[in-house]
């Protein structure tokens, strides 16, 4: 347990807070940039800046992670009030701010888990941390996805397939899940625990989005009936490359083609493409939406699978960005699912006769998931399977995916 001078403890509070009525009125940039842009102000500033060393970096960001944990729990407190509770309930050791400035509440720190914590508050209802349950996709546990919101997530790594031998022995506090993928706590330096090299030998990859692509593997013909396949992909939203770097480890292909809207998230799946040692691909940066865009780089070529882990709330990972709790507002799920609408409608026109769609989401909203799913069956493909990956009960993410077949 360790001791803070009062005066510490009240300056990150007051920080703190300083900080958060900003935020909220800057609009709803990610937290994680705007604390990267306010510690290089402080350390750019000299003497008229405060000069934050790592601990003060440490308690400032954590005092407004956790008050954006709370969700709409809470709502009848003051700001002060909810960034204390979220300390309290959310850090694993609250004691050094919580003796200083809510002693009466320090009782509450003798429970281990955060809900049991957050239960010491007579009016703290898990269920009302995201008060949407209604609008969620059938499966999903509201009051566990709810409380799923209390924890940061693990980081979690995908051992790439002929690489295993580096990971026999693993340091603390490296966890192995399965054979193929490992959990760490958030903020783990991989780099000075590892030998392996990060791109080469791993990659990382959340639990969810391994357990899709594992999923899709199987039920893809490659994984039932005809091994012997050799498959043509277009990675149609790739980001920074997950999905395909995935396929890239297990699927036999003669051809990929990844695109995205953004120019600068290509340049990082290019780095990543460069580490992993897959040369055999072309991308381009394409909004899926644009029909006569699409056939500029794309012409008449079609696939026998297309990957479509399209835009989307994100509200799968929203524990990792507990902020966007904040900012939500359930109309923009039309939106939304408009949009991944587009995007799909405009994606199957290079579907070969026969070849497979999979639609991916990292939402847990039914707007975006199972509705789209029914349109894409109007659209006349058929649906051959989908799954609910229920990340919130394994400390990841949770995604959704649904596999189609143009007849
Ligand atoms: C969920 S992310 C993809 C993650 C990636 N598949 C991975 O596993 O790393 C969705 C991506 O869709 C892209 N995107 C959004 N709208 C798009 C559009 N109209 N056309 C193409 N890409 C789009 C975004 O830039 C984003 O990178």
């Amino acid at each position: 347990m360790r001791h803070l001078p009062s005066t510490l403890v009240r300056f990150y509070l007051q920080k703190a807070i300083e900080w958060l009525q900003q935020y909220l009125s800057a609009g709803d940039m990610p937290l994680h940039l705007f604390l990267k842009n306010k510690f290089r102000w402080c350390s750019s500033s000299g003497e008229h800046a405060p000069q934050l060393g790592s601990r003060d970096r440490r308690y400032i960001s954590a005092l407004l992670y956790d008050y954006f944990r709370l969700g709409k729990s809470f709502s009848g407190r003051s700001v002060e009030d909810r960034m204390m509770i979220g300390f309290l309930i959310c850090e694993q050791d609250p004691t050094p701010i919580i003796r200083e400035l809510r002693p009466e509440w320090l009782q509450a720190t003798a429970f281990a888990n955060p809900l049991e914590r957050a239960g010491w508050f007579a009016d703290f209802q898990p269920e009302d941390i995201f008060p949407w349950a209604s609008e969620l996709s059938p499966g999903v546990d509201a009051r566990a996805y709810a409380v799923s919101y209390l924890q940061q997530p693990n980081v979690f790594i995908r051992i790439r397939p002929g690489h295993e031998g580096g990971f026999a022995v693993l340091p603390d506090p490296i966890v192995r899940v399965s054979r193929h993928t490992l959990a760490v706590p958030a903020a783990t330096n991989l780099h000075r625990l590892l030998r392996a090299r990060e791109g080469v030998d791993y990659v990382v990859q959340d639990w969810a989005s391994q357990q899709v692509m594992e999923w899709l593997i199987e039920e893809l013909p490659a994984g039932k009936a005809d091994p012997s396949h050799v498959w043509t992909v277009w990675d149609c939203c790739a980001g920074s490359g997950g999905k395909s770097l995935f396929l890239a480890d297990h699927l036999p292909m003669q051809q990929l083609v990844v695109t995205d809207i953004r120019a600068s998230i290509l340049t990082n799946l290019r780095q990543r493409f460069r580490l992993a040692g897959i040369r055999k691909y072309k991308s381009a940066v394409l909004d899926v939406t644009q029909a006569e865009a699409s056939d500029n780089i794309l012409g008449s070529k079609r696939f026998d699978l297309i990957i479509a882990d399209v835009a989307c709330s994100g509200s799968g990972t929203w524990a990792r960005t507990p902020e966007q709790l904040h900012f939500f507002i359930p109309e923009q799920l039309k939106d939304f699912h408009n949009r991944q609408i587009s995007i799909v409608k405009q994606a199957c026109r290079h579907l070969q006769p026969g070849g497979y769609l999979a639609y991916i989401t990292c939402s847990v909203f039914r707007r975006e998931n199972e509705d789209v799913a029914d349109e894409i069956r109007q659209m006349g493909l058929t649906y051959v399977n989908s799954t609910l990956i229920t990340g919130y009960s394994a400390g990841g993410d949770s995604m959704f995916v649904a596999l189609f077949r143009a007849s």
